[in-house]
């Protein structure tokens, strides 16, 4: 798109947009990072994209000039929300903003299919958001995500790292996770104390049913709940040796060391002994 357009930080200034740390607010200023980031979420055409938190709008720009059908943008600081509607106007018939707390929104009742999340999130209310879209993951066909490195590494991690716990698991058995691009704190205003991480979630065809995905919370809460402890300890108030004996896993194992899919026949079996 060939629209001459006012520079962010000058945006920024004119709406009095001083970042406010409790909403997470490190924006990304250079348009080579928004367009390569929505570059990089793949094909757009006819797909309906979700933007958390468009701030002062840099990442909603370059969607508007992708082939998405449609940008809804969810923003819960008035200041900003000025600038979107700002903005709307460039794209009427595509954007769409929403005054709220994304937490708080089902996006799916909000958003058409095919459904895209693509966000440079705010960092304090990340994983509860991610947890969220997880739990829904066959109503969206992928999420595109910034994240601190650190939490990105865990979304990522293998079994058998440290950063390996409840998270990954349930972000790895419900999707493909691929951390795509690395920024240093460098290239958000204000900068972050940390690097962060942009993931691709691309949802697995087949999804764990509402009752599954609680049992393998509990499951994977009770185990890294107490991560240093043998399985046999740490699940034993949810069926410890018993439930380990029906899915075959040695009692003297620890959290860390079971794979996913060790972890799915543990919250599978849980589910069915109803304990
Ligand atoms: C990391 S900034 C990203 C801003 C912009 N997308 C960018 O990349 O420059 C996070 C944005 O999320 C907004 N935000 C924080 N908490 C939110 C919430 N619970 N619901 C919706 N937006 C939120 C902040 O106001 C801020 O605009």
């Amino acid at each position: 798109m060939n629209v001459v357009r006012e520079p962010l930080a000058s945006v920024i200034a004119r709406h009095d947009l001083a970042a406010r740390h409790a909403l997470g607010q490190h924006f990304l200023l250079d348009p080579g990072i928004t367009e390569r980031i929505v570059e990089l979420s793949g094909p757009l055409a006819g797909r309906h994209v979700v933007e958390v938190g468009p701030g002062p709008g840099g990442l909603t720009r370059a969607l508007i000039d992708s082939e998405a059908a449609s940008i809804l943008a969810v923003e819960v600081d008035p200041r900003a929300v000025t600038i979107i509607d700002e903005l709307a106007t460039e794209a009427p018939e595509r954007l769409r903003l929403i005054e709220a707390d994304a937490t708080t929104l089902d996006l799916t009742t909000l958003c058409p299919a095919p459904r895209r999340v693509i966000s440079n999130l705010p960092y304090n209310v990340a994983t509860p958001l991610l947890v969220g879209w997880l739990r829904q993951a066959a109503a969206w066909e992928r999420l595109t995500l910034m994240f601190q490195l650190e939490v990105a590494e865990r979304i990522c991690a293998a079994p058998g790292t440290s950063a390996y716990g409840r998270l990954g698991i349930l972000a790895q058995w419900c999707a493909r996770c691929e951390a795509i691009m690395r920024l240093p704190p460098g290239a958000f205003s204000p900068p972050p104390k940390v690097w962060s991480a942009v993931v691709e979630i691309t949802p697995h065809a087949e999804q764990p049913s509402p009752e599954l995905f609680r049992a393998m919370e509990k499951v994977t809460a009770a185990a890294f709940g107490q991560r240093r402890k043998m399985l046999r300890g740490s699940l034993k108030s949810i069926g410890g040796e018993k439930l380990l004996a029906a899915a075959d896993i040695d009692g003297a194992r620890r959290a860390e060391t079971l794979d996913v899919s060790e972890f799915d026949r543990l919250a599978r079996i849980f589910l069915a002994q109803g304990t």
